[in-house]
């Protein structure tokens, strides 16, 4: 899986062999220049799910529900997530755990596969004092799997696992049924993400210890993503030097 925001980027992803495709709300530090992903609207959303949609045909297209769309309210986070269904999305992701099951299994039951998020979940930045690694500290490892647990109880088909040890990425994994994609977890994960523009070293501002450049010795950028997708299938990505320790 990567990240992407429009159609030709849909269309050199597909061809490059990227299975998934997530219109993240991180287009909202790597395209629109914020420091934090909460500035991003729905209706930005709708126009990027939109810009993908019309760009590729077989990856799975997931969209992530901005700030403020889908924490109130189950119902407002099903009338929110029929927008993205509508503009193109086949999936939409929510971060957080536990406490999204409800809102997870009402979309799920209504007809919207949901994708959960857990570890580091960039919309709560101020709660967590910053962009930090989580499930290092005592009892973090068993909330993390109780949050992802309950998350597949509640429907959820595939669940992030975002900037946290491998040994707890690993745990999670071995005890779900579905899959799991890390960022900055552990290559025992079911898959893998990245932002595009990460890969590409084009992404403004300092690197987490996660990305690697794929654009390295590369004269394209099809072939820097075949090389991502083929590192992801072998699982020599991510390596030790882009995970972190416990
Ligand atoms: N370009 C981009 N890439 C991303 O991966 C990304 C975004 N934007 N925007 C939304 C969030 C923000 N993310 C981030 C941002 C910074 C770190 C970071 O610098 N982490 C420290 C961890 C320090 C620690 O706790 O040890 C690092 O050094 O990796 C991690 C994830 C992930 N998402
Ligand atoms: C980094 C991924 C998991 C994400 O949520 C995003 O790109 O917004
Ligand atoms: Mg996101």
């Amino acid at each position: 899986m990567l990240t992407c925001y429009d159609a030709t980027f849909a269309r050199v992803s597909e061809a490059s062999g990227v299975d998934a495709l997530l219109v993240g709300d991180s287009l909202g530090m790597v395209l629109q220049g914020h420091d934090s992903t909460l500035p991003v609207s729905q209706a930005d959303m709708v126009y990027h799910v939109a810009c993908v949609a019309r760009g590729c045909q077989r990856p799975l297209i997931i969209a992530d529900m901005p700030f403020g769309t889908y924490q109130e309210s189950p119902e407002l986070a099903f009338r929110n997530a029929a927008q993205l269904m509508a503009a193109g999305a086949q999936m939409v992701k929510i971060e957080g755990g536990r406490e999204m099951a409800t809102t997870t299994a009402f979309l799920t039951a209504r007809g919207i596969p949901v994708c959960g998020h857990i570890g580091l979940t960039p919309q709560s930045v101020f709660q967590l004092g910053g962009y930090r690694v989580q499930g290092r500290a005592d009892g973090d490892r068993e909330r993390l799997l109780t949050d992802a647990m309950t998350l597949e109880e509640a429907g959820a088909s595939l669940l992030v696992l975002e900037a946290m040890p491998a040994k707890v990425a690993d745990f999670i994994t071995e005890h779900l049924r579905i899959p799991t994609i890390g960022i900055g977890a552990s290559a025992g994960c079911s898959g893998q993400v990245l932002v595009l523009h990460d890969m590409l070293d084009i992404a403004p501002g300092k690197k987490p210890r996660f990305v690697k450049n794929f654009m390295a010795g590369k004269n394209s950028v099809g072939a820097a993503i075949t090389a991502y997708v083929e590192e992801v299938r072998a699982g020599t990505f991510p390596g030790p030097e882009q995970l972190y320790p416990e």
